[in-house]
């Protein structure tokens, strides 16, 4: 056994042992105002509970399964999660009704210690309570930080970024590229330089802090489960770590905000932390932002606006590696669209009606939440008949939506077509269709992320052509990871072929 292992040993029985204890308290509900009937969770690979927040943990059961299960139990499944009443959500008509008839009572987001460590007492947007102070974070988002002008004036930095990644294809080109990896790399040098300005020395550090962050709250994330037994916090050792990682964050963030705030005035600073630094300077907010406030929004701009974009670029090329005419068609488009000189500005991007089909047709299959982030009934609730008591948390299941073959034909299978004069569109009024969620917690990041995802891929299918390694031409690997971010369980390897014009020679140099 090799180091690793051994060291992840004893976290693993640890983790066996409360896997049992957990599994004592975990039954399906299916509820309504006349029967509760009381289920048993099937056999699956409850792989994930302690690794899992609650969502992570309903995430663990494959899609499929859940599908079922909801398709058996109908479209609100009741869950009690150890002490957690939970909902689950999985018809285009109920989340219709959670997210737009009674958004305002689902609005609220429920309480969890990893968001509470994570991001300074969950002041951050994503898991702040619903009210006053929240609302005042989505207008500085919606107004200043990530308005279609901001995300625009951030132009130059997506296409230094996705030239370098192409540059990077190009002198590899007839090897094999680990185009996760570097996907990955690229949306992180883009959000990361997006944040905070293209001179910023600590941002490697925080990437790759923020990185283990996350994954470090998933684990602790388990015990929201329990919320009354604060021991269990303590026993596993998680939340130390957390706290720990935290505070490494702390000083990495401090530095780099005092930074900023030194050169604010002297030097034009461009970078969404400026922008929010200088709102908070101007001191008209009803709700003053301290400077814990702004980490923990800087720690939401970068969770959101990497991972999400990466994720959907990999399966985007892992789809279209799989259906061979599909990648033909969009790369016919971009090469007349781009013609013999290439990429010339992002206006362009507008007119690549396929390719924006086919990423709609990638997020509606991979959502890359396929549970949408927790919501907690504020106040007690009729949906559809069944009652919802106040504190209960819904899970809605836009993976099982977009898939509802009472809404889309042949659900199952990759056809950007359905898109082409399709009036659906990811905005949140198509319920049917919700990878950003929808109503009042709807992702504000829609510009920001689509744009990264639409440049990268126009140039990755307008410079290259791909292929599978030769060892796996027959099969590629689709197999989705467990958990609660859809990504694919093994690295997207691919073979580039150069097509076009080296990008050495182009316009952006
Ligand atoms: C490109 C792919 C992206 C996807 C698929 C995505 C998806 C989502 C989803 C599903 C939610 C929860 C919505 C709900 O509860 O109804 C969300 C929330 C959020 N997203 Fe995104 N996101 C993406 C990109 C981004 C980017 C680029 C940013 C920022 C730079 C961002 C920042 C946020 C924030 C701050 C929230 C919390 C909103 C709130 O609770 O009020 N996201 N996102």
């Amino acid at each position: 056994m090799d180091d690793h292992l051994i060291s992840f040993l004893p976290f693993f029985l640890y983790s066996l042992s409360f896997i049992l204890f957990v599994s004592k308290f975990l039954k399906v509900r299916n509820r309504s105002r006349n029967s509760v009937k009381t289920l048993k969770l099937p056999p699956g690979p409850w792989k994930l509970p302690v690794i899992g927040s609650l969502h992570h943990l309903v995430g663990s059961l494959p899609h499929h399964r859940l599908r079922e299960l909801a398709k058996k139990h109908g479209p609100l499944m009741h869950l009690q999660l150890g002490e957690v009443p939970t909902v689950v959500v999985s018809s285009p008509e109920v989340a219709k009704d959670i997210m737009k008839t009674y958004d305002v009572n689902f609005a609220q987001r429920p309480r969890q210690i990893g968001a509470d460590i994570m991001c300074y007492g969950s002041s951050d947007i994503v898991t702040s309570p619903y009210g006053g102070y929240w609302k005042q974070l989505r207008r500085i988002c919606s107004q200043e930080l990530l308005s279609i002008g901001r995300v625009r004036s951030f132009r130059s930095i997506r296409e230094k970024e996705v030239l370098n990644l192409v540059r990077y294809i190009e002198t590899n080109t007839g090897s094999c590229v680990n185009l996760s990896e570097k996907v990955d790399c690229m949306t992180s040098a883009i959000i990361g330089r997006t944040a905070f300005g293209e001179k910023c020395k600590d941002q490697q550090e925080f990437i790759s802090l923020v990185k283990k962050l996350v994954k470090m709250a998933e684990r602790l994330a388990i015990f929201d489960l329990f919320p009354s037994h604060k021991w269990l916090h303590v026993i596993s050792g998680q939340k130390p770590k957390l706290e720990e990682l935290h505070r490494k964050y702390d000083i990495i963030i401090g530095k780099i905000i005092r930074e900023t705030e030194k050169n604010i005035g002297e030097v034009e600073v461009h970078s969404l932390l400026s922008v929010l630094l200088n709102v908070r300077n101007q001191g008209d907010l009803e709700y003053p932002l301290t400077i814990d406030n702004v980490k923990a929004v800087m720690n939401n701009i970068f969770g959101g606006g990497s991972y999400t974009s990466s994720a959907i670029i990999e399966w985007a090329m892992s789809e279209m590696l799989e259906n061979p005419k599909v990648m033909a068609k969009a790369q016919e488009e971009v090469r007349r669209v781009f013609g013999s000189k290439g990429y010339s500005n992002e206006e362009s991007l507008e007119e690549l009606k396929y390719l924006k089909a086919v990423i709609k047709e990638t997020m509606r299959l991979h959502p890359p939440f396929p549970l949408l982030h927790p919501r907690e009934c504020r106040e007690t609730c009729e949906v559809k008949g069944y009652m919802i008591p106040a504190g209960t948390q819904v899970l809605v299941n836009a993976w099982a939506i977009a898939r509802d073959p009472d809404y889309w034909n042949d659900p199952e299978k990759f056809n950007p077509e359905r898109f082409i004069d399709s009036p659906i569109d990811y905005k949140g009024s198509h319920h049917e269709f919700i990878p950003f969620g929808a109503g009042r917690r709807i992702c504000p990041g829609i510009s920001f992320g689509v744009i990264t995802i639409e440049l990268c891929l126009a140039q990755l299918l307008y410079y290259f052509n791909w292929e599978l390694p030769i060892g796996d031409k027959e099969n590629l690997e689709m197999a989705e990871a467990l958990g609660a971010f859809s990504r694919r369980k093994t690295d997207l390897v691919l073979v580039p072929v150069s097509h076009n014009p080296r990008p050495i020679s182009s316009n952006l140099n």
